[in-house]
């Protein structure tokens, strides 16, 4: 079935793409100018550099009819290629006052009257013609909407406009040299491949099944659809052209395809694609296609549908067909069809034939493929002339947006040609520039068609297309390459074989020959004997004038023969001049190589040892990794050693800490133990005291006895006046008695003068200023103690006095009060701040009416926590006794004769003092053992 038998092994059965899948496929779908330049990637460059080879953009205008009769038209043509536009009175340049008469020149106008088949033949059969010679072609119509676009580029049933014309040409054309239906295969990724005549006829019979199938489901015409199920039947009555143009190669066979999109709001549609459109569905009823560009740079649309198509008639059906989706989408997104740019594209593929003329060549890379879009803009409008809102601004907006990128291309394009600059052109900024971005670079010739409204109405609009259409005409585009001629290849192969199989035929239909005896093609024999011997019938041996026609025929196939043997014999010289060098290019080639050889077997032998210091290495590496680890697993342990060694020196610490509190607290507890024992000493030597004193006591009232017992005769007068001297001796003494050895007669006149010692009994605290009583016994009135107090300058003294106090005694007991503070209270330990020494005066009558002055001194220590301690440590009293006797001090005595004793009031125990000054003090005062006291300072 299929003879050729270089397949690669992954490729399917039914697919004959040779080579590298990748290139050889993208080479072969590349457009014919772009095949001619796969042999050279840089051309494409070259070509734009040089601008001789170029040619300018042609514009052609087209002036619709006006539709009404008494429009008026505010164009005027001049003449072929010229045309005036003349202002209306409600333009905007009118309204504005600077109107004035405009001319444009164009390519060629056309007028009103100018038929579709004018047109066709003017603008659009030389691009045909160039796209049947496999190169590419762009036309595309811009104007005012409703100038006849659409209607020049698809016509009408009875006027077929340009792309219905292109189709009949083309078909016309290639009539004797199309390929059977599924030859090609488009690759979706802007290529083509080729499959064996088997496999396409393979596909035309599934094809043929789905269409029965199809048919029995819906009624159809001649096999396809009922126009009618399309909406627009009255096309296929149109008159078909006959034009038919010379195609590029005789010995090529050609199939036609065409694809069909629309770019709407900036987004490519497939308007062929199959998938069905849901119309209730505004958002999602299309997929958009993207944009790609192929491995030459050739932009396409990713998985268009490329239909391929076997008659203009059937392209046709394509085309409607797309029109209905065009429609039905339209109607799905509420908008019309006019408000997007359709590009329709023929595509023609074409593959040289095989030398015998009788399948194409089997090799993709021969494959051509040409290239014509016929491209229909939606109509360039302001907005506030079609007075559009919400989608209708939008997709208003669009459409301008991509004909401004259109212009702005254009002019970019236009400077970096005239000025040599070398500004980018915008082409991606909009799809529609995008897609035709490989005409502009020069990958085929460009023209436009400019449809023109010519009422007044449109002026304005016009004045802008017109400007930008003159302008465009600046444009140059690189003129594209012829396509590639695929020699040495025997011309006129495909007519010899039609021929050799007419004649086949012929001989077997009138049964000269079986089938079989004949063999299957030999073309080459044909050309080989030159021109055909002219068919002649001969009757007689005479008919010179046959036998002299065949003569010469035969003469001029042995001079063709000799041309050939001579021509085989200059192949066959150059055939050997062209082995030798060959072989002497083998021969360098060999010793190369073999250098080649040498040199890799000593970079293999390095490498080998390189490979060896390698693995030594790796080997060294893994050894020290196995070290590494090991001192760090080391490292490790050691680490949570110290840890360890480190919470146990905490742990230990702790138990330190603890212990050493354990020994504060027994310490403490040992202290207050021995304070106690201390206490209970006190208590039992005082207790022990007070027996003592009490014992004295009695001694000292037995005395009394016996003195007033002696003393009871004398007068009271007399004793009266001695006990008054007496006083006063003693008052005397006292102030001036300054030895201990005076002591027994100054405490023999304590009756006035007391000089207190106070025994002290510890209510509150264990150290309390206890004044023994053996020494209050021993204590002397001139003691430097019982003197005035003396401070030192550091000494801050608080001096309390009573309220009650109302004269300040002047005596020695006072102390010297070189720094002091007065206060006649004591609220808290605040008062005694900074102060060192304490004294309290008090005075008050006393139960036999003299005035007692107390003095109470003593010794301010600062407390740990913040407080103050003071220690009494003396108490000095002074009593102020009336010489007039008093009723009450008359009977103190129990004895009336005896003398006046007063009883001294040292014996009133601590108690009393404490209250005395403990009620003068708001604060807590400490009475402590004079002596504990100093010992304790010691
Ligand atoms: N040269 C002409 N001769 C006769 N009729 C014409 C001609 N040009 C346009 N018309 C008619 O004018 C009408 C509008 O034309 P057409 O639809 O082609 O405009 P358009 O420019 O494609 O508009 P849009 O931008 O909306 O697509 C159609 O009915 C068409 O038949």
């Amino acid at each position: 079935m299929d003879k050729k038998t270089t397949r690669p092994p992954t490729t399917p059965a039914s697919n004959r793409r040779i080579g590298p899948p990748s290139s050889a496929t993208r080479s072969a779908g590349r457009p014919a100018t772009a095949g001619a330049l796969r042999y050279n990637p840089d051309l494409n460059r070259q070509l734009n550099l040089n601008l001789r080879e170029s040619d300018p953009v042609e514009v052609y205008c087209r002036i619709k009819p006006l539709e009404g009769d008494g429009d008026d038209s505010c164009i005027r043509i001049l003449d072929d290629s010229t045309l005036a536009l003349i202002p209306p009175e409600t333009s905007a340049a009118w309204k504005l006052g600077n109107a004035k008469e405009q001319h444009y020149t164009f390519q060629r106008v056309f007028g009103s009257d100018a038929s579709q088949k004018v047109i066709f033949d003017s603008i659009a059969l030389p691009l045909v013609k160039d796209f049947l010679q496999g190169k590419n072609a762009l036309l595309f119509a811009y104007g005012v909407t409703g100038s006849g676009k659409t209607f020049t580029m698809s016509g009408n049933s009875s006027e077929s406009g340009v792309m219905p014309r292109c189709l009949d040409v083309v078909f016309n054309s290639i009539a004797k040299n199309r390929a059977s239906k599924y030859v090609f295969r488009p690759d979706r990724m802007n290529g083509f491949e080729s499959q064996t005549k088997a496999d396409a006829m393979l596909e035309r019979q599934k094809e043929m099944h789905e269409r029965q199938r199809e048919t029995a489901k819906t009624p159809r015409r001649n096999g396809r659809p009922p126009i009618a199920e399309y909406g627009i039947d009255q096309y296929m009555n149109r008159v078909r052209d006959e034009t038919s143009l010379p195609v590029g190669n005789e010995d090529s066979l050609y199939s036609v395809f065409v694809t069909y999109i629309e770019i709407y709001n900036n987004s490519v549609y497939d308007l062929l694609d199959e998938s069905p459109i849901d119309i209730m569905k505004t958002r999602g009823a299309l997929q958009h296609k993207l944009l790609r560009e192929d491995y030459n740079h050739n932009v396409y649309v990713n998985g268009v549908a490329e239909v391929e198509v076997e008659s203009p008639e059937e392209a046709f059906e394509v085309y409607l067909k797309g029109q209905r989706r065009r429609r039905m989408a339209h109607t799905a997104l509420n908008t019309e069809s006019s408000r997007s740019h359709s590009i329709f594209n023929i595509r023609l593929v074409q593959a040289p034939l095989d030398p015998e003329g009788e399948e194409i060549m089997d090799n993709s890379k021969m494959i051509n493929v040409s290239q014509l879009s016929l491209v229909d803009l939606a109509g360039s409008e302001r907005y506030h002339r079609t007075q559009a809102r919400g989608d209708r601004l939008k997709e208003a907006g669009n459409i301008n947006n991509s004909l401004m990128t259109l212009r702005k291309c254009m002019d970019i394009l236009r400077e970096n040609q005239k000025f040599s600059a070398n500004r980018v052109v915008p082409y991606r900024e909009s799809k529609l520039t995008h897609f035709l971005k490989n005409y502009f670079d020069g990958e085929g010739r460009v023209r436009m068609i400019l449809c023109v409204n010519p009422r007044n109405d449109d002026y304005d609009e016009n004045l802008h297309v017109m400007a930008f259409a003159e302008l465009t005409q600046e444009i140059q585009i690189v003129r594209p390459q012829e396509p590639k001629k695929f020699e040495p290849m025997t011309p006129g192969r495909h007519k010899a074989n039609e021929l050799y199989k007419e004649a086949k035929r012929q001989l077997v239909e009138e049964k000269i020959v079986e089938e079989n005896e004949l063999p299957s093609s030999d073309v080459q024999l044909v050309f080989g004997l030159g021109i055909p011997i002219p068919l002649c019938k001969i009757s007689k041996s005479t008919e010179e004038e046959a036998l002299s026609t065949l003569r010469k025929a035969l003469e001029l196939r042995l001079k063709g023969k000799e041309e050939l043997q001579k021509f085989i014999v200059e192949k066959r010289q150059s055939f050997r001049l062209r082995l030798v060098g060959i072989e002497r290019e083998m021969l360098t080639l060999r010793s190369e190589n073999s250098n080649l050889r040498s040199h890799i077997e000593r970079v293999t032998t390095e490498k080998e040892k390189l490979d060896n210091i390698f693995r030594a290495t790796l080997f060294e590496k893994g050894e020290l990794e196995t070290k590494y680890k090991e001192q760090e697993a080391h490292i490790h342990q050691l680490e949570e050693e110290l840890l360890n060694c480190k919470m146990e020196l905490r742990q230990r610490d702790l138990a330190h800490h603890k212990e050493k509190e354990n020994l504060k607290s027994d310490m403490d507890l040992q202290r207050e133990l021995d304070a106690m024992k201390q206490e209970r000493n006190l208590q039992n030597e005082k207790a022990k005291l007070e027996a003592e004193f009490r014992t004295k006591e009695k001694t000292i009232i037995a005395v009394r006895e016996l003195v007033s017992n002696i003393d009871a005769p004398r007068s009271s007068r007399s004793r009266q006046s001695k006990s008054k001297s007496s006083k006063s001796a003693a008052l005397l003494e006292l102030s001036t008695t300054s030895s201990e050895s005076d002591l027994p007669s100054a405490v023999s006149k304590a009756d006035r003068i007391t000089r207190s010692k106070f025994m002290s009994t510890p209510v509150l605290h264990e150290s309390v200023v206890i004044p023994s009583s053996a020494n209050r016994r021993s204590a002397l009135v001139n003691n430097p103690r019982y003197g005035r107090a003396r401070s030192t300058d550091r000494d801050v003294w608080i001096e309390h006095t009573d309220k009650a106090v109302v004269l300040k005694p002047q005596t020695v007991f006072q102390p010297v009060m070189k720094k002091k503070k007065s206060v006649t209270q004591l609220k808290s330990a605040d008062d005694m701040k900074g102060a060192s020494k304490y004294c309290l005066l008090t005075q008050e009558p006393d139960s036999e009416g003299d005035i007692e002055t107390r003095l109470y001194k003593g010794e301010i220590n600062r407390t740990i926590t913040g407080g103050a301690n003071m220690v009494l440590q003396d108490v000095e009293a002074l009593r102020q006794t009336s010489p007039k006797p008093t009723p009450s001090r008359k009977r103190t005595s129990s004895s009336p004769s005896g003398p006046e004793i007063h009883r001294p009031r040292f014996d009133r125990g601590l108690e009393t003092h404490y209250d005395e000054v403990e009620k003068r003090c708001r604060v807590g005062v400490s009475y402590r053992d004079s002596e504990t006291t100093r010992n304790g300072r010691k």
